[in-house]
């Protein structure tokens, strides 16, 4: 059995509301932190980033990584640290490299096309073997951070892994990815199983080397029509937490596919993000007995710093409890740092 704090039960951090919030406890306010808190967004993050040849050099040297991992928790005082990776390691480790071209986002120069392409690749169990510099972040993050808040771990949903080592970049509407789907189900099912494999391989040691709860990215789920949802999706991600085997609290975030919370609140996780134009009152019925994350629109923190605190309190009482602050979506890399202060400072300030 894998060795984490969720299991012993004891407190192990200085401050664990994040961990206490997600296992349903009651707490005496909500946590807070943010989606995509590291990076983008902190000034020591852009300078540290200006030295160096790129973003693959920054998440490949676990010691920087760590800097920025813990650089949210140092300058926003958020309850949890999320490691500073990107979900495009799977692929990666699985033999299909990318870049990341300034601006525009990831470039796979290779793509999957074929069955003979899946069975090129790496098998699934060697994919750890190649994510050891994300092991050693995690180490060194663990060091660092002194138990001063949790450390959360993440991967992508295989549908949205899927989707980028077949379209080989961003898309408004995958669809090469999404044609696969229909065109060839088979060789659709053989690279996302791959994919799930890997995933559940890799998230296992990032539980071993401390991430206390995993959170899956399906940054693409909205793209597919609900069937395809059930079938392409949600199936892989039940693959992946059935492997984890309820070791750490899971967060689910299916961002645009608010049609399947009701089968997304019927998975074995703890915690469901919500995008923010999610209607709670109805997610709520969906996803009963679960503990709810998000949603404050992103571009919110653009506004007024009284308009961010109303429309933060305005929310934590919506909510009511079973609740963990976050953005719908992750942080935009252009938002006012003091928008993003008076956000987490206003979740702080709150008691229930
Ligand atoms: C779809 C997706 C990706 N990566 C991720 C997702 C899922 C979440 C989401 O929907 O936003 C997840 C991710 N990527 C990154 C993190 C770090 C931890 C965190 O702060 O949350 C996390 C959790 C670092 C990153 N990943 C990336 C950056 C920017 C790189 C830079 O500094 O140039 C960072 C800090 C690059 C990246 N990586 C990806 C894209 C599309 C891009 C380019 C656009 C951008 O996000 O800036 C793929």
């Amino acid at each position: 059995m894998l060795p984490t704090c969720y299991l012993r039960g004891v407190k192990k951090y200085q401050n664990d509301l994040f961990l206490r919030a997600a296992r349903g406890e009651a707490t005496e306010r909500p946590p807070v932190w943010l989606m995509r808190q590291a990076g983008r967004i902190l000034p020591q993050y852009r300078a540290l980033r200006a030295r160096l040849s790129g973003f693959i050099e920054l998440v490949t040297t676990p010691e920087l990584a760590a800097e920025v991992t813990i650089q949210p928790v140092d300058e926003l005082g958020v309850d949890a640290a999320i490691i500073f990776s990107d979900i495009l390691v799977i692929p990666e480790a699985l033999g299909l490299k990318y870049t990341m071209v300034e601006k525009v986002g990831p470039r796979f120069p290779e793509v999957i096309r074929s069955l003979a392409d899946v069975e090129k690749l790496r098998p699934a169990e060697a994919a750890p073997e190649h994510l050891g510099y994300v092991y050693d972040a995690l180490d060194t993050t663990k060091k660092h951070l002194a138990n001063r808040v949790p450390l959360i771990g993440f991967a992508g949903a295989p549908w949205t892994i899927f989707a980028y080592m077949v379209e080989g970049g961003g898309s408004k509407t995958f669809s090469k990815a999404r044609a696969m789907l229909y065109r060839d189900p088979a060789l659709s099912h053989a690279l996302l199983e791959k994919i799930a494999l890997a995933t559940a391989a890799y998230l296992k040691g990032k539980i071993q080397h401390g991430a206390d709860l995993i959170q899956i990215f399906d940054s693409w789920a909205g793209v597919l029509h609900p069937l395809h949802y059930q079938e392409f999706s949600l199936r892989y991600i039940k693959l992946i937490i059935d492997e984890l085997g309820g070791a750490v609290p899971i967060t689910i975030f299916a961002k645009d596919a608010r049609h399947a919370l009701p089968q997304i609140g019927a998975l074995d996780c703890q915690v469901v993000q919500l995008d923010w134009i999610a209607d709670l009152v109805l997610a709520r019925t969906q996803v009963q007995g679960k503990v709810l994350q998000g949603n404050l629109d992103p571009v919110q923190l653009y506004a007024p710093t009284d308009d961010i605190v109303a429309a933060t309190l305005r929310m934590i009482e919506q909510y009511g409890g079973k609740h963990i602050v976050n953005l719908g979506h992750g942080v935009y890399p252009d938002t006012p740092l003091e928008g993003v202060k008076a956000f987490v400072d206003t979740v702080k300030g709150y008691r229930y």
